[in-house]
């Protein structure tokens, strides 16, 4: 099974999402940055490493959201998910990222396996 980082970068009821690019798996699917976990990382160390390559943005990791592993038809994955705030707030992320209020995360589709932290989010 992968091992997946996933930085929840959250700052004044904002989170970080992306739209996934045409031609990779779960294409046109929204996400939060991250990617695969360097064999000697911890999940903190990987989400603000993919992070800051993903984005640009420098985050410190806070707490952890619950794990979850999925299969989908490309892959087994576990996903780690890190919650993060940035450290310049003012700073502005790459695209596709953007920041997107709590509330309007359900407008955008996410992979399943983001299912339950949707709604750990939403409360
Ligand atoms: N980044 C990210 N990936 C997610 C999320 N939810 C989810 O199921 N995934 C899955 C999709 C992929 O199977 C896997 C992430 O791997 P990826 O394809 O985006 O990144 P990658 O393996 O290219 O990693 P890397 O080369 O950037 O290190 O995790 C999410 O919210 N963000």
């Amino acid at each position: 099974m992968k091992q997946i980082a996933i930085a929840v970068v959250e700052h004044q009821d904002r989170f970080l999402i992306g739209q996934r690019p045409a031609g990779v798996a779960l294409a046109g699917l929204w996400e939060f940055p991250g990617g695969k976990m360097h064999a000697t990382e911890t999940p903190e160390q990987a989400a603000v490493r993919e992070c800051l390559e993903e984005t640009g943005l420098v985050v410190a990791a806070k707490f952890r959201y619950p794990d979850r592993a999925h299969v989908y038809a490309h892959d087994a994955v576990q996903l780690h998910f890190v919650a993060c705030e940035p450290s310049d707030p003012s700073a502005v992320p790459l695209a596709p990222f953007r920041w997107i209020a709590r509330q309007e995360l359900s407008n955008f589709e996410f992979p399943a396996g983001n299912r339950e932290l949707l709604a750990i989010l939403a409360q």
